[in-house]
């Protein structure tokens, strides 16, 4: 049905501002809205496929004759009718621009349908199977020809340039067991490097099952993280200059010598990004930038290469090292001793390394310093890279062949993960990006599933039509662990977590970063809400003294003041002396300005805040402070989101604070097998699930608003990046892909990712199997 009782009012959801519908769901949710003839509660179904309506558990006949009364009648001319148009259910009275039309009503989901038609896989597998590869193949484990040279070019530099779902995994294992048990060749000689330890344990975990392989021969294998393998041979040689205890494992034992450091040139603890400078500083090491070779390009740098330097005297004298340095420390051995290098080279004569397209300078250095033998294979797919912020650049990879001149391709394109439709869509997308090898994956199968893009009001409804989805499909039979949820940034999850918090529906969530409503900026605004309530919340106090440029040691003040003269923080605000005239004056203004704000309901309150109590300035300061990824002024805008759906402060500070002690809850509970997977595209690498759905598939979103900066300004890389992640995130899927394209984001109508329009044009571009990139 499609009318409901309301706050006391009969509300038709042909009318109803879409704008609140997520608030109408949540009141639906805590029973608020009801049946209009028997009062019963009925619940807003907001779904995916499906315009919204209210579902009615105990509908009777006189409900439902109601209810149809209802619609007639505020169809009449006077409340409205609705008519069809391109797919979108509009009310015929209301005025509505072309601009709006996409935002105020359902419109229903539509099919990627520029995929060629399928052409079932050639032959890839020759006549009769022979040897190892038979025996391989009798236990499940067959192999295309392309993976079987793959497997047996053991001998000079091979590059494996291996597609989505391709099946590289099955190739680099495979390869060193028949190094191993089909060659004979010493264990001692390999050395494979993997991107995580987790692969490293996998791939020996599955080296375990093939033929005649034993578990001596896989213990003396050296396996795992470039960290690993050369801390191994650092500790070797250096036992005591790197012994663990030294190892600064943690971020905040870095933090700590930075925030020291930045002790020294004022910088304010509670508002300078340390986080970000300790990534801007391991992005300089990785580049084999010390700080003398450092060239800044604004005043946060400039800060950050400060820090940087103090970084590494500090810790020169503590004698501790960070994770960066395990890789420079091996590079300094092996030029200081050649000796210790030559006997490296002599042992290792195979060497491995899987995710190449994710090396970083240091990381290259170093493999190319061990490989004398020449035997070198690396695996990797240009299209995948996606780690760009840590310092890895995919032109490693394409222009290896520099390096090696008699380099081996073998060129891995048959996918063996998703179908025809979810890989043509991918390959529309990836086709533009000029700096790549160009080639074309082929699917095995194909299905009647076409990737599907939906289109919700906003974050808010995005979230509910997934979990909504989610749960009709587990009610159908599906397992939660068939199902994953990717996004470009942990804030862009907000109510993606939000909501499975709500549900019943099991999820796990892999993120760092802390809560949503723990970040700098947001604590900041909530500082100022928590203290309308209670003037006397010593830890708001601390925000608040932040935000309003205030030095730490004036908490001290406040506080004394505060018992001195009995009164409350904000009015002992008011009262400190000792600062410029200019904040004494503004801090002057806060008790009545505080007052006033206690009146407002929550979105009034935070534009408030902005507008008349200092929080543009704050923000506009951080916004300053050099950080592109990560934004203080969008968090706000986030939080202006949440706050339109409460309508009180206390409702709203009561929801912030239970959401926030709930992330924790779940993020700590790592363990869940058979859950909803909520994670970052940039996590997902490596991983494929049934059915996947990509949030924010807008200009902003995906591509990020850095990346589009960037190309504002002529740099087109990082927009190349946002594309390989667009291209990840989609080759996934197994089954389906279904890909969210909100109209409004934080507030603001948007734009559907140019990647969307991509993808449903055919790519046209020339195809080759012959490598080569684009430009
Ligand atoms: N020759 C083959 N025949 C059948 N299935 C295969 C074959 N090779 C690989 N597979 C299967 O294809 C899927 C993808 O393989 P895998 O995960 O190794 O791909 P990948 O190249 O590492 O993918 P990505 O780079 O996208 O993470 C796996 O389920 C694997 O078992």
């Amino acid at each position: 049905m499609n009318v409901a009782f309301y706050q006391g009012k009969i509300i038709s959801l042909f009318t109803y501002e879409r704008e609140l519908w997520q608030a109408l769901y949540l009141a639906s949710l805590n029973n608020k809205v009801t049946c209009i003839h028997c009062h019963t509660p009925v619940q807003l179904q907001l779904s995916i496929d499906e315009p919204p309506t209210f579902i009615h558990s105990q509908l009777t006949e006189q409900c439902l004759e109601a209810a149809i009364e209802m619609e007639k009648k505020l169809q009449q001319p006077e409340h409205g009718t609705t008519h069809v148009t391109n797919g979108f259910q509009l009310p015929k009275s209301r005025m509505i621009s072309h601009q709006q039309e996409n935002s105020h009503v359902w419109k229903k989901p539509e099919f990627v349908e520029a995929i060629p038609p399928f052409q079932a896989a050639q032959q890839t597998t020759s006549g009769n199977l022979s040897g190892y590869r038979k025996e391989l193949c009798e236990r499940g484990i067959q192999f295309d020809d392309s993976q079987w040279e793959a497997v047996t070019t053991t001998e000079g530099p091979v590059m494996i340039l291996a597609g989505a779902g391709s099946g590289k995994t099955r190739v680099l294992t495979a390869r060193a067991a028949y190094m191993l048990t089909e060659l004979h060749y010493s264990p001692k000689k390999l050395i494979m490097v993997t991107f995580t330890a987790k692969a490293a344990k996998e791939m020996k975990e599955r080296m375990a099952t093939y033929p005649n392989m034993n578990q001596t021969l896989l213990n003396q294998l050296m396996i795992g993280t470039f960290h690993r393998i050369f801390y191994k041979i650092l500790l070797h040689h250096e036992p005591k200059k790197w012994a663990s205890p030294l190892l600064l494992s943690m971020d905040w034992q870095r933090q700590a010598i930075l925030k020291s450091a930045g002790r020294e040139i004022d910088i304010d603890e509670k508002d300078f990004a340390y986080d970000q400078a300790l990534t801007q500083i391991s992005w300089w090491k990785n580049h084999m930038l010390t700080p003398d070779l450092v060239k800044t390009t604004n005043p946060w740098e400039e800060k950050v290469l400060y820090l940087y330097k103090r970084y590494e005297a500090i810790k020169s004298e503590n004698q501790s090292f960070d994770f960066d340095d395990m890789l420079l420390g091996a590079y300094d051995l092996f030029k200081k001793h050649p000796d210790v290098l030559s006997r490296y080279q002599r042992r290792f004569t195979y060497v491995s390394v899987d995710e190449f397209q994710d090396t970083n300078k240091i990381q290259y250095e170093l493999i190319a310093m061990l490989t004398k033998s020449n035997n070198l294979c690396i695996v990797g797919d240009d299209d995948q890279s996606i780690y760009a912020f840590r310092g890895s650049d995919p032109s490693f990879m394409l222009h290896f062949d520099r390096s090696y001149p008699h380099l081996k391709k073998v060129i891995l394109n048959q996918n063996y993960r998703s179908s025809h439709e979810i890989v043509s869509t991918a390959h529309n997308i990836i086709t533009s990006n000029r700096t790549r090898f160009q080639k074309q994956l082929i699917a095995q199968q194909h299905s009647e599933q076409l990737p599907l893009m939906f289109y919700p009001f906003n974050q808010e409804e995005e979230a509910t039509m997934i979990v909504q989805d989610i749960k009709q499909k587990i009610q159908k039979g599906h397992q939660p662990n068939d199902f994953a949820i990717l996004f470009r940034t942990n804030t862009a999850a907000r109510a993606l977590i939000e909501r499975f918090i709500q549900s019943s529906i099991p999820f796990q969530l892999e993120m760092d970063g802390e809560s949503f409503y723990k970040r700098r900026t947001v604590r900041k605004v909530l500082a100022y809400l928590r203290l309308a309530f209670d003037e006397n919340d010593p830890k708001a106090l601390t925000d608040l003294v932040g935000a309003l440029f205030l030095k730490q040691e004036v908490i001290q003040e406040v506080k004394s003041l505060s018992i001195m003269e009995d009164c409350s923080f904000i009015d002992a605000l008011a009262k400190v002396n000792g600062i410029q005239p200019f904040q004494q004056r503004k801090l002057r203004s806060l008790p009545a300005k505080f007052n006033e704000l206690h009146k407002l309901q929550p979105y009034e309150a935070i534009v408030f805040i902005e507008r008349e109590m200092g929080l543009a300035d704050y923000v506009k300061k951080q916004g300053n402070e050099g950080n592109k990824m990560d934004r203080g002024s969008d968090d706000v805008k986030d939080l202006k989101e949440v706050a339109k759906q409460h309508e009180s402060l206390e409702a709203f500070l009561q929801y912030v604070d239970h959401m926030t002690a709930k992330f924790e809850e779940f993020r700590l509970q790592r363990s869940a097998t058979n859950a909803v997977q909520l994670l970052t595209i940039h996590r997902s690498k490596g991983l494929e699930f049934k059915h996947v759905y990509l949030i924010e598939a807008v200009e902003g979103g995906i591509p990020h608003d850095y990346a589009l900066e960037a190309l504002r300004e002529g740099d087109k890389k990082p927009l190349e990046e946002e594309r390989r992640l667009m291209y990840v995130a989609i080759t996934r899927a197994i089954d389906t892909i279904s890909i969210s394209i909100p109209s409004k984001r934080r507030g603001k109508q948007v734009q559907r990712s140019r990647f969307v329009r991509e993808m449903n044009q055919l790519s046209t571009r020339k195809l080759t199997h012959k490598g080569g990139t684009n430009t």
